[in-house]
């Protein structure tokens, strides 16, 4: 990772030890921004006590959690830093009291303006893993733990940034004529559920969110994989899509579950499974926690693989950025 956004992590945190105890952490932003941020608190509730809460920013505004103050450590990510939920919530926080610290790739934005500390990050093909989003993310969060916990164990969960970059290639050299099949067949759906749970939750809301819903305008919702059964599972048919992400770890048997019973009612059942992707640089207690970053890159490559076999660019959009609402 680069030096800088190390010395920035350092700063971050050197402020929340001054806070004198956490007494909770949320996690505010909006659509993929936000989606991006939910293993973070997957990985908090599973570490440790302080309470982790993840929510998308014009709720945290209005829900106004009774607890936020001045013991409370607000972070928040945009990549444009412009997003005006994101940057009401932080304005909102810091209002209240809180520590607020703003994830983004844009230097100088508002969100840079608005956050007490600022954690910066690159973006673009060619990048190192370790500085996009998801490493500098990791790399403040692990830090986070090791000072509140005290456990040296969270020294492993950074050093596994070193090989982020070299497992996200394998599994794009893996997954890519994967991808290109399973987009060829499934390019005239009209929609396409996705399904996921556990520390995949984000990437696969994501998944059918923002590259289905915003960038492909195919329709499609996500699934957790333990209300599957729970109303989605009524919908299940022959000619149904399903894209579930199997994860590890703990959630893994209930998506087991749902790809047991969707196989034997659809014929469209595709499986992103995270066991078959190699993960030997990674401690063990880390291994579930990277995976999500790895599914993430399955993801990427399926909505490539969407974009072209549709001639539909990523990049158009209907409504943001040309219409308010
Ligand atoms: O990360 P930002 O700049 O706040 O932008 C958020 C917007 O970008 C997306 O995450 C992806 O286009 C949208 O879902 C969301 O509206």
């Amino acid at each position: 990772m680069k030096k800088e956004y190390q010395q920035e992590i350092k700063n971050a945190l050197a402020a929340t030890e001054k806070l004198d105890g956490i007494n909770h952490v949320y996690f505010v932003a909006c659509g993929g921004s936000m989606a991006f941020m939910q293993p973070a608190e997957y990985i908090f509730n599973r570490e440790c006590d302080i309470p982790a809460t993840i929510l998308p920013a014009r709720e945290f505004t209005t829900r106004n959690p009774h607890d936020l103050g001045k013991h409370s450590l607000v972070v928040s990510c945009s990549h444009s830093g412009t997003t005006p939920e994101t940057n009401e919530a932080v304005n909102f926080a810091k209002g209240k009291g809180a520590l607020t610290v703003g994830i983004t790739y844009t230097v100088g934005s508002d969100l840079e303006k608005n956050s007490d500390f600022t954690l910066h990050y690159s973006w673009g093909k060619g990048t190192d893993a370790s500085d996009l989003n998801n490493g500098v993310l990791y790399g403040f969060l692990f830090s986070l733990l090791k000072s509140v916990t005290g456990d040296n164990k969270y020294e492993k969960g950074l050093e596994a940034l070193d090989s982020l970059e070299t497992m996200a290639d394998r599994v794009r050299k893996q997954f890519g004529e994967t991808a290109k099949k399973w987009t060829s067949e499934l390019k005239r759906e009209k929609l396409i559920y996705a399904v996921g749970s556990g520390i995949n939750t984000g990437e696969t809301y994501s998944f059918s969110a923002c590259w289905l819903q915003e960038m492909q305008w195919i329709h499609s919702g996500y699934i957790n994989s333990a209300e599957y059964f729970h109303g989605p599972f009524e919908v299940t048919d022959f000619d149904v899509p399903f894209i579930i992400c199997k994860g590890l770890g703990v959630t893994r048997k209930m998506d087991q579950r749902v790809i047991d019973f969707a196989k034997k009612h659809s014929q469209k059942v595709y499986v992103i499974d995270d066991a078959d992707f190699d993960m030997h640089e990674v401690d063990d207690d880390f291994k579930e926690y990277y995976s999500q970053i790895l599914s993430g890159v399955a993801f990427r490559q399926l909505a490539e693989g969407f974009a072209y076999e549709r001639g539909h660019s990523l990049d158009v959009r209907r409504y943001m950025g040309h219409l308010d609402y």
